[in-house]
């Protein structure tokens, strides 16, 4: 079976300038090395807004720091006269490892559908960046009960035309919209439930080898007091964090859930 390294990933969203970006990210790694947390053990990531990316990436490299960055979106073009986008080159360039797409508020606001979604996770491998696909059900789709074949659908839209390498070096992100940002979390048993769903549809058209070596997040409300039952689930291997990621402390203590009780 693959060994999967969880990942920590903070979408810290339309907040922080650089300034107050760069004094969080370096907060947080202060906050890692003096707990002598192994970036290898587990892997953190913060999604700061474009603006903030060149200043905090100096700061990671400058310090050494044991944090990752990426974009919160990246264009499905590679360049050209599409104002106001960022391209995965210009990402690549900033020496981002990750760029998040299909994000639900990217969805909601920016009507992105699983075929915009598609074409911007192949431009993100087009540039060898590792795009961390989101998908999720809204409310009325998971009272109605039809979460997992809401969620494998848009899977499968949003994985449209990447190769079984490129699908095994994605990060899917699995997260409910009615629990982003909402402090309404999602039971462990229940995220676990659509987890091992996409991963089981990954075997399917993938194969058991390119499913086992997908890592596959949770998020929405994911906070110190809630990550270990999420972690606990056999097919979570991450979270991808708003809210939380925006206080060093408490993403630190998500980072560190090993040393949380799950119940
Ligand atoms: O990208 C992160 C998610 O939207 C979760 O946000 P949240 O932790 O504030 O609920």
């Amino acid at each position: 079976m693959a060994t999967r390294t969880p990942l920590m990933a903070g979408n810290w969203k339309m907040n922080l300038d650089h300034l107050e970006a760069t004094h969080l990210v370096q907060k947080l790694a202060w906050l890692l090395r003096d707990a002598g947390h192994d970036h290898t053990a587990v892997e953190v990531a913060v999604l700061p807004a474009a603006t903030s990316l060149r200043s905090v990436q100096t700061l990671v490299e400058a310090d050494d720091l044991p944090v990752r960055t990426g974009g919160q979106d990246l264009s499905a073009h590679d360049s050209g006269a599409y104002t106001g986008e960022v391209s995965g080159a210009m990402l690549a360039r900033l020496g981002c490892t990750y760029a998040c797409v299909g994000h639900s508020e990217r969805r909601e606001h920016h009507g992105e559908d699983d075929a915009t979604v598609a074409a911007k996770a192949q431009a993100a491998h087009r540039h060898g960046l590792v795009p961390i696909v989101c998908v999720g059900e809204p409310l009325e789709v998971r009272e109605a009960g039809d979460h997992v074949s809401y969620t494998l659908a848009q899977l499968d839209g949003s994985l449209a035309g990447l190769s079984a390498d490129q699908v095994a070096a994605t990060v899917v992100a699995y997260e409910p919209v009615w629990a982003i940002g909402t402090g309404r979390t999602c039971d462990a048993d229940d995220a676990q439930e659509v987890c091992a769903a996409i991963r089981a549809r990954l075997a399917a058209t993938h194969g058991d080898d390119v499913a086992g070596r997908v890592r596959v997040l949770y998020g929405g409300s994911v906070k110190p007091s809630n990550v270990a039952g999420i972690m606990a689930q056999a097919d979570i291997d991450g979270a991808l964090v708003g809210g939380a990621s925006l206080k060093a402390e408490d993403f630190a203590g998500i980072v560190r859930f090993r040393e949380h009780p799950t119940a």
